[in-house]
């Protein structure tokens, strides 16, 4: 995974914190990892360090085998909502984003609270300012792709009505809306989901140390999971030293990850995120005709079209493996999935056809793929072209816009490319060959 140098915090210099290069030293992640251990959290041959491109992350400071318990965390030791803070604020029906959000305002916010060891640990207001699209200026969302559009408007829907719920509470204790934003965007990028039993109720929690954990496409490296006593993370691998440990957030594309972390992964041709996609609904849809679509909404086939990584065997050795993140199994040819496979066979093909491919996949007479394949051509050409336009301009825009915003120009820039060149890869490839 690489990310554009300028990464690195904003709110630490690099050599500001080392805990594995430097362990004698009293840090704020010192200080942390210690008060984290008086409450119970176990931590095995792991520890923070600031890392290029993503902040701080853990990194194993020995050699770990497959099956070990690298971390726990207790229940005790878990941040909750804060249940009289939520009572008093009458924010029973809020969503539990915003429940643990006004509570870690009130808890860690607070002058004497001994959760300023811990948060003295997290990003600062700007590194969500320079990360964030929800804290992006104009100027840099009208270069948003389209495909990210969907989930950054729920995110936007989210956050207005978790603002419109707290702001009375706010304004009565002297919150700013920039610092329940900060509190919220912490909950966003840093809260686990807690549910010990199946009878007590779950809720979302922060949890101390595990918190470090960047993220890895699926098949990173460690599972994290809960028991009825804590959450607990155990190597999926075996580790040397000097390794970082990723977990994985979920199975999500850069557009996603984009909007709700604030970074997106590397995706090379061959070994990309197994989780990755690029969705195509913008170049396909506007060229079907409503008849097409009805016929694809009846199917619940309409939209959610993607060309994606598809399987192959990888073809570096072990330990070029291990070195690169790659999953045990890499991808390539990047190829269109079997949605967009239907709509396409929905234009080019009659009623009995057509509804033979949806049921069996694959055609009735003849393979058409290739007539699938011409179909898209041209529209796919399109995105691929004002992908590359925007790559210009964003380079244009990172030259000229302020030193905060060009992480974000740089990670637009980033994305539009992974665009490109997997459309072009399609686009040119012949499948014969
Ligand atoms: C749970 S925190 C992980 C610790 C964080 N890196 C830090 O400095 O505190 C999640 C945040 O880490 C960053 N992050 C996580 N995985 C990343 C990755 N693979 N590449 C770049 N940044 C990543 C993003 O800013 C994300 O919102």
């Amino acid at each position: 995974m690489t990310r554009p140098a300028k990464r690195a915090r904003l709110s630490e210099s690099a050599d500001e914190i080392s805990m594995s290069n430097s362990p004698a030293k009293e840090d704020k992640h010192s200080l942390f990892t210690t008060w984290a251990k008086e409450r119970g959290v176990e931590i095995h041959n792991v520890a923070p360090q600031q890392l290029p491109g993503r902040g701080l992350g853990l990194m194993t400071t020995a050699p770990i085998k497959s099956g070990s318990r690298m971390i726990f965390i207790p229940e005790k030791a878990m941040f909750k909502p804060d249940t009289a803070t939520i009572k008093r604020s009458t924010l029973d029906r809020a969503s539990p984003q915003a429940k643990l959000a006004i509570s870690a305002l009130a808890k860690f916010s607070a002058p004497a609270s001994d959760l300023r060891t811990w948060e003295a640990t997290w990003p600062t207001k700007q590194d969500f300012a320079a990360s964030m699209p929800l804290l992006w200026p104009p100027e840099l969302l009208e270069h948003l792709p389209p495909a990210v559009l969907p989930p950054f408007e729920r995110q936007k829907a989210d956050y207005a009505r978790d603002w419109e719920a707290v702001s009375p509470v706010c304004e009565q204790r002297g919150w700013d809306e920039v610092v329940f934003r900060y509190y919220w965007c912490i909950v966003n990028s840093r809260s686990f989901h807690w549910k010990p039993s199946a009878g007590r109720a779950g809720s979302m929690v922060l949890c101390p140390f595990v918190d470090y954990m960047n993220h890895g496409p699926t098949g990173s490296g460690c599972y994290v999971a809960q028991n009825g006593k804590g959450y607990e993370v155990t190597a999926e691998r075996d580790y040397d030293a000097g390794e970082e440990v990723l977990a994985t957030y979920g199975a999500h594309s850069n557009d996603k990850l984009l909007v709700h972390y604030g970074f997106i992964c590397a995706s090379p041709m061959q070994h990309a995120s197994p989780d990755d996609e690029i969705r195509l609904d913008h170049a396909v849809i506007p060229h079907l005709s409503e008849e097409t679509k009805s016929q694809l909404q009846d199917v619940g086939f309409l939209g959610g079209y993607a060309l994606l990584p598809s399987e192959y065997p990888c073809d570096r050795t072990d330990s070029a493996k291990k070195a690169n993140g790659c999953a045990a199994k890499c991808r390539q040819p990047w190829d269109i999935c079997f949605k967009t496979q239907v709509a396409v066979r929905a234009v080019l093909l009659t009623a009995n056809e057509w509804e033979y491919f949806v049921s069996n996949g694959e055609d009735l007479s003849g393979d058409k793929s290739a007539a699938v394949r011409k179909w898209l051509q041209p529209h796919l050409q399109s995105l691929r072209t004002e992908a590359i336009e925007k790559q210009g301009q964003l380079e244009k825009l990172g030259e000229a816009i302020k030193e905060e915003h060009a992480l974000a120009a740089s990670m637009l820039r980033e994305r539009w490319s992974q665009i490109s060149v997997h459309l072009g890869h399609y686009i040119d490839s012949d499948p014969q060959t």
